[in-house]
């Protein structure tokens, strides 16, 4: 067969060899073999097996890959990782600025004195914050944006090309602020805000011919853009906040009722970030739970986390006092949550709330559960956020508390907020 193989006149990068390949079906099987690695057990073994012990040429293998990760880079904390509520930034934003205009003449063969044709530069981009009801936290805002530059003009009387606008996205109920002062208040979804700006593209000496002077050498740079310091607030964080003293079990009982994975330790101030959690409900009403920042006496007068977290209690619509009835006088807790709410904002303390006494689940708690009911004349739930225990009746309360908000009642300001 090789013989009338080599006898076949072929074109000289197809050999005989090849020929003989494709004749006998073998390409497919040779390239099958360039799969395997020698190195590799796994492929030497597949490949022994699909070659029949003939030597593997290519290695493709990933097992046989060296391992590139960097050996200096050390693994991010948890706390890094830890995902948190965004609902306050200070936001600095430049708008792009013009490009310059040309100076230039047209110049062509026998047609020398052509004339002015230096083109005007193009604006700067402007920077528009928009409300988006698919973002949830300011997280993703950055300290500094800058806006995109105008290009230059060119000769030919080309226009420099304008510079794109930034979109900063936010969730709605965005307040926009400057220097304390309400600038808008972003509620509808799409809506749009011009915050800076971007400055006008210079002209180029085309711009300047007139009659007098029908060879202008001038052109103009671009202006620069707008600057603007602004602060952006979240005018409800969550529709419910978890409000309590350092280690009563908040962020347990938010891992509890929701899907948010909070950190929990045995230690005071684990949480010092607000987390938002999301409870479902059959009919796919969604309630937003915040686990906010243990309080201690003095919060109003910036002790422990100071001020920074009670504004955050201000931005939910009702409030969920957490107790810890592993101390000795839980009913004490409340009287000082009270006193610090309403220190830091009159009546504050006064919003639509449940009082949800926690650690059910210790020996000692049951008796001292009949001591805080007695000092107390509302309804409390006693739950147990390490065992899950009668979490039901606190979410149905939720619902209850979400629904009375929705009707209008105690939800002050603006149109309730949906999550
Ligand atoms: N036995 C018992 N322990 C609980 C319960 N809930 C929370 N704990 C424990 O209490 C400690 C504090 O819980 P956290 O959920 O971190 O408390 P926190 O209120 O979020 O604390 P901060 O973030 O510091 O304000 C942890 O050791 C929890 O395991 C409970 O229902 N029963
Ligand atoms: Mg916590």
């Amino acid at each position: 067969m090789l013989a009338t193989l080599s006898r076949f006149k072929s074109p000289r990068w197809l050999s005989p060899d090849i020929l003989l390949g494709y004749v006998l079906g073998q390409e497919v099987r040779r390239k099958e073999v360039s799969l395997f690695s020698p190195s590799c057990p796994v492929s030497a073994a597949w490949g022994r097996r699909a070659t029949g012990g003939t030597r593997a040429i290519s290695t493709s293998c990933t097992l046989c890959a060296k391992v590139r990760g960097n050996p200096k880079k050390r693994e991010l904390s948890e706390k890094k990782l830890t995902r948190h509520f965004v609902d306050h930034r200070r936001v600095k934003l430049e708008a792009g600025s013009g490009g310059k205009g040309a100076s230039s003449f047209h110049s062509e063969p026998r047609k020398e004195w052509g004339g002015p044709d230096g083109g005007n530069g193009g604006d700067g981009g402007s920077i528009i914050i928009k409300a988006d009801k698919f973002v949830k936290s300011l997280a993703q805002v950055v300290p500094v944006y800058k806006g995109e530059d105008g290009q230059s003009g060119g000769s030919k009387n080309c226009y420099g090309r304008n510079g794109s606008p930034t979109y900063i996205s936010v969730p709605l109920g965005t307040v926009v602020k400057e220097q304390g002062q309400t600038v808008v208040d972003l509620s509808e979804h799409g809506q749009e805000y011009l915050a800076v700006f971007g400055g006008a593209g210079g002209k180029g000496n085309r711009f300047f011919l007139s009659n007098e002077n029908r060879a202008p050498m001038s052109a103009t740079p671009g202006m620069t853009g707008q600057e603007r310091v602004l602060q952006l607030e979240l005018r409800t964080m969550a529709h419910a906040g978890l409000v309590g003293f350092p280690n009563a079990g908040k962020s347990s009982l938010l891992r509890a009722i929701s899907n948010a994975r909070p950190a929990v330790a045995a230690y005071p101030f684990t949480t010092l970030n607000p987390h938002v959690g999301i409870v479902n409900y059959r009919d796919h009403e969604q309630v937003a739970v915040a686990d906010i920042p243990g309080i201690i006496r003095g919060a109003h007068l910036n002790r422990g986390l100071g001020i920074s977290f009670l504004r955050h209690i201000e931005r939910c619509r009702f409030l969920l006092y957490v107790l810890d009835l592993s101390t000795p006088e839980p009913w004490t807790q409340l009287e000082h949550l009270r006193y610090e709410l309403d220190q830091y904002e009159p009546g504050l303390s006064q919003r639509p709330q449940a009082i949800i006494a926690n650690k059910m689940d210790l020996p000692e708690a049951r008796e001292k559960l009949e001591t805080l009911q007695s000092h107390l004349s509302q309804r409390v739930i006693p739950v147990s956020a390490l065992t899950g225990q009668n979490t039901e009746e606190l979410i149905l309360h939720l619902r209850e508390l979400y629904d009375g908000y929705l009707n209008g009642e105690g939800s002050g300001e603006g149109k309730p907020t949906r999550w």
